[in-house]
């Protein structure tokens, strides 16, 4: 059973993760590079814990312990040592992601599973940078995390049925639902949403109707939680862009980004973590 969690990356999905791994009780060790971006990440998660104790989920005292649970350091070594696993969750970048694998090789004990959030990258090509490619799994989150029941297990080639059996019970200790996928551009998830959404980004640059008559009519014809536009802000317009632009690569023009999200993007409006993208934020 794995115990000690470790999570890379205190941004939006870090931050989430190692909420939720906490409120289920277990140890969290949090990393970033810098104490502010670990600053922000704890922000994150005080706030989402308050939305669970208003909406009477949590109460205050758990919230508290759930935050005791997690500590905080900017020596990776000294954070991942020790852990059962190890959730990865550092910006979109292959070569990015397989440095911080290499140094997460190095540093852990032996047996430890690393798992890479990872929305579309290959979990394959990350579990090479490792001298244990059958302990490198895909763990798929999905945004809000501490929120969003699924997580999706992505089985690299070189992948164990051992490691997808560890992190299938530990998504089931967290209280999270799981599907098993291959290791495909995409998997399914973002290869689902991506082909949702551009159409969507399509028919509004081609005016078929407002940003707002979009979101509603998913909204309320398709019964969807969120408008496919709105939902783009959320995840951050740079991210839709780079998934399309790998989408486009592995299966053709169906993928292509519209010109409206390069345009946005090249604008440096990238959503609501800037304040602005298909929608203008003031929070
Ligand atoms: C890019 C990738 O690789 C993968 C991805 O993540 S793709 C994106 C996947 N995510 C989605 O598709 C999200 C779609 N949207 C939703 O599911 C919902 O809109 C949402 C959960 C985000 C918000 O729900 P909503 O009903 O629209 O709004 P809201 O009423 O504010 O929230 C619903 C509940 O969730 C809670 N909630 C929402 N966000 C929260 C958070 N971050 N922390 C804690 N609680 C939260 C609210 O407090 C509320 O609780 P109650 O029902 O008890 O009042
Ligand atoms: N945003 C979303 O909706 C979702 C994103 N993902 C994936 O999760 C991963 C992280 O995405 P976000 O949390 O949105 O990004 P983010 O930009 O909010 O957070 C990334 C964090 O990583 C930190 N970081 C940068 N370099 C680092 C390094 N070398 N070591 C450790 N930390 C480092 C940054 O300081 C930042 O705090 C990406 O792979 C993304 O594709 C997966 C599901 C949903």
């Amino acid at each position: 059973m794995a115990k000690t969690i470790a999570v890379v990356g205190a941004g939006l999905m870090g931050s989430g993760i190692a909420q939720s791994v906490a409120m289920a009780k277990k140890s969290v060790r949090l990393y970033d590079i810098s104490e502010a971006a670990l600053e922000k990440g704890i922000a994150l998660i005080q706030k989402s814990l308050s939305r669970f104790v208003k909406a009477g989920k949590l109460t205050e005292q758990d919230a508290q312990q759930t935050l005791q649970r997690i500590r905080t350091g900017t020596d990776l070594q000294e954070v991942v040592e020790g852990a059962d696993v190890v959730i990865e969750a550092v910006p979109e970048d292959l070569s990015l992601k397989k440095d911080v694998f290499q140094k997460l090789d190095r540093y852990t004990k032996r047996e430890a599973i690393l798992a890479t959030n990872t929305s579309e990258l290959s979990v394959t090509a990350i579990a090479a940078a490792t001298t244990r490619p059958d302990k490198v799994i895909g763990m798929h989150w999905f945004n809000p995390a501490p929120v969003m029941k699924l997580i999706e297990i992505v089985k690299g080639e070189t992948t164990s049925e051992e490691t997808v059996a560890v992190i299938q019970q530990l998504s089931e200790e967290i209280g999270k639902e799981t599907v098993i996928v291959k290791d495909r551009q995409g998997f399914f998830t973002t290869r689902a949403i991506a082909a949702h959404m551009i159409e969507c980004i399509r028919m509004y640059e081609e005016g078929v109707a407002s940003a707002e008559d979009i979101d509603k009519a998913v909204r309320l014809g398709l019964n969807y939680p969120m408008g496919p536009l709105e939902l783009a802000d959320m995840v951050g317009l740079d991210t839709m862009l780079f998934v399309s632009e790998n989408l486009t690569e592995a299966y053709g023009d169906r993928f292509r980004a519209p010109q409206i999200l390069r345009k946005l993007v090249e604008a440096g409006h990238l959503g609501r973590k800037t304040g602005k993208g298909f929608y203008t934020y003031n929070e």
